[in-house]
């Protein structure tokens, strides 16, 4: 499918209600769309909020809910506007019709973002590994474009894996958009992009590098792909965002290192966060 971009400036009436003002489709599957950001909404890049819109009403009382799901902020917390990166799930009760909003139209944010994958949830190390499969590049899409990210680390791994290319594209286009945009490069600092590696991989269709990052860890490759000695917890730091199965996995892994699991309230050496749940 082709990428189709509408954007349209636009206010929010309702309570707790943001208006849309731009929508990306970049496959059937998925698309991103930007939101007017509420002004007292603080959050730190890579953390969560529930989003939604109005059910359908109740068949007996007539009562209209609002159905809402977590998603991760895909936008860094200095950012004027609130960006999400989204499945669409054909008989999701949210996602089937989310995935047809449109500039102008409101969706529901609640203004309470939480969330495990954060710096504060680390203790300090040289090299980053964010690790993300599908949507899981959400978070990831925040803190790469967040400077404190460049500023705590020497070194930052970004790996994604999908099953087809085209699922890629939206991660490409930002890694590509902070290599490239001055304006980005500039607050990121033109020195720090170089501490940027960006590892895509794919387990479907065939690509430059094929496989699942789980399997490219165990055997080696990723580490002589990529030109780095073996993960320690004297050096490396983690955050995972992934399907359960991954998450799990590339926790077992992690651990197999002698790396511990962190929260906000016990910084250790990596983090996991679901990124759906099923
Ligand atoms: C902490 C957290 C953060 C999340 N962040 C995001 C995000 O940034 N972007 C996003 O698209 N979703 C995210 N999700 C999932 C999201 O909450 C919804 O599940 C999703 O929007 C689908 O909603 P739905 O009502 O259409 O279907 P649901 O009834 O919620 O899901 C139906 C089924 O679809 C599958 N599914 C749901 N979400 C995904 C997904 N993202 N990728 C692949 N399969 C999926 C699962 O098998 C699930 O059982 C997050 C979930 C959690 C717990």
């Amino acid at each position: 499918m082709n990428q189709m971009t509408a954007t349209a400036p636009a206010t929010p009436i309702l309570p707790d209600a943001q208006t849309v003002t731009s929508v990306t489709h970049w496959t059937d599957r998925l698309f991103s769309f930007r939101v007017t950001r509420p002004a007292s909404l603080r959050f730190r890049s890579g953390e969560f909020v529930m989003i939604g819109l109005m059910g359908d009403p109740h068949p007996q009382t007539g009562k209209v809910k609002p159905l809402l799901r977590a998603y991760s902020i895909a936008s860094p917390s200095w950012d004027e506007e609130l960006e999400f990166y989204s499945i669409k799930v054909q008989d999701g009760p949210l996602t089937s019709r989310l995935q047809h909003i449109q500039p102008g139209d409101q969706i529901i944010l609640r203004p309470k973002p939480v969330g495990t994958l954060v710096h504060d949830a680390l203790l300090p190390g040289k090299r980053l590994w964010l690790f993300a499969t599908g949507t899981g590049f959400a978070p990831f899409a925040s803190l790469l474009r967040d400077p404190e990210t460049f500023e705590a680390y020497d070194e930052i791994i970004m790996t994604h894996t999908c099953r087809d290319v085209a699922e890629l594209e939206y991660g490409r286009q930002l890694i590509d958009s902070i290599r490239t945009d001055e304006m980005l490069g500039e607050l990121l600092g033109e020195e720090n992009l170089a501490k940027l590696t960006y590892y895509p991989t794919t387990t479907r269709e065939t690509s430059a590098k094929m496989g699942r990052i789980t399997d490219l860890l165990k055997s080696g490759e990723v580490q002589r792909d990529l030109g780095v000695d073996a993960i320690s917890p004297n050096t490396d730091r983690a955050m995972i965002c992934g399907s359960m199965g991954l998450n799990t996995d590339l926790k077992e892994i992690l651990e197999g290192y002698g790396l511990e699991e962190g929260a906000n309230s016990d910084p250790k050496h990596f983090v996991v966060e679901k990124a759906f749940v099923g």
